[in-house]
């Protein structure tokens, strides 16, 4: 799996570009005037913009920002679905993508036969499926049958211990992961620790995005903070989220009420 030590995932000046309002209909009277309120359909913004950063073998880095700032973008950067508009990111080594709670599932096929199209989509041979379907289906906990349901038919709670079960089984070293861990029970969530812990015990690599301060905690030693389009605050994950809550105690939009924004507002992130 490589030295220990070793860059695995290298971003250098990354950053992408986005439409805003692709999908908003400009009024009549805009279309004729030729006239624009606000930002026209075609403005663009940079979620992600000059964005350096190194992450070694072994590495369980967390990804801190506030809501929209663009961690999941990040996150698809370096899984490569999405294409940086911008300087570049190379990563060394097969990545375990759990990106979004459907996991790559197709609506219309059960459980069974999303676990061997995602699995082999992600490079497992058919004997690799078969020797570890038994495995994911325990992990995902799909009783009664439903393994043999359309997955449409699942909750989101099942989809996502689907997702799981399958991402964790493959032998990929570098695992990205946004915010499934908040979904789930906790009889479900201790199990997703221990498979993280045991992943991480093997030296992989995780990025991790969570709004959860208790599992940034407990699993990364490292935080990239991301606010106002860029990488405010590379360091420790205590630093880091230090940072990020003296920045939003000093947001009196946070609170609504400026006299409490006291906590550290003279941070620089
Ligand atoms: N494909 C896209 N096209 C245009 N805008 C997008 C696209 N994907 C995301 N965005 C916008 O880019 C910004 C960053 O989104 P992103 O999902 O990366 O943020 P986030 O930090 O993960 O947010 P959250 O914490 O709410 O999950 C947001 O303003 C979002 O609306």
């Amino acid at each position: 799996m490589g030295e220990t030590g070793q860059t695995v995932i290298e971003a250098e000046g990354l950053g992408i570009r986005f439409s805003a309002n692709r999908g908003r209909r400009r009024s009549l009277r805009e279309v004729l005037v030729g006239a624009r309120r606000g930002p026209g359909p075609r403005s663009a913004f940079w979620p992600v913009r000059g964005a350096s950063f190194r992450i070694r073998r072994g590495e369980c880095v967390g990804i801190v920002g506030r809501n929209g700032t663009g961690k999941s973008t990040l996150l698809k950067l370096i899984a490569g679905v999405l294409i940086p508009d911008e300087g570049s990111v190379e990563v060394h080594g097969r990545v375990a993508p759990l990106l979004e709670l459907r996991a790559g599932f197709n609506g219309r096929l059960t459980g069974r036969e999303n676990i061997h199209l995602v699995g082999s989509l992600h490079g497992m041979g058919p004997g690799d499926i078969q020797a570890r379907f038994d495995e994911i289906v325990d992990f995902a906990d799909l009783r009664g049958g439903s393994v043999d349901t359309p997955v449409r038919h699942y909750s989101s709670g099942m989809k996502v211990r689907l997702g799981f079960a399958l991402v964790t089984r493959l032998d990929h070293p570098i695992l990205l992961v946004d915010e499934v861990l908040a979904v789930g029970d906790e009889e479900f969530r201790a199990k997703c620790y221990a498979a993280i812990d045991g992943m991480l015990a093997q030296g992989r690599t995780m990025v991790l995005v969570s709004h959860s301060e208790a599992d940034l905690r407990r699993f990364c030693s490292r935080g990239l903070y991301l606010k106002d389009g860029g990488l405010a605050l590379d360091d420790g994950i205590d630093a880091v989220l230090g940072a990020y809550q003296a920045d939003r105690c000093a947001d009196p939009a946070e609170h609504g009420d400026a006299e409490k924004g006291t906590g550290g507002g003279d941070r620089a992130a």
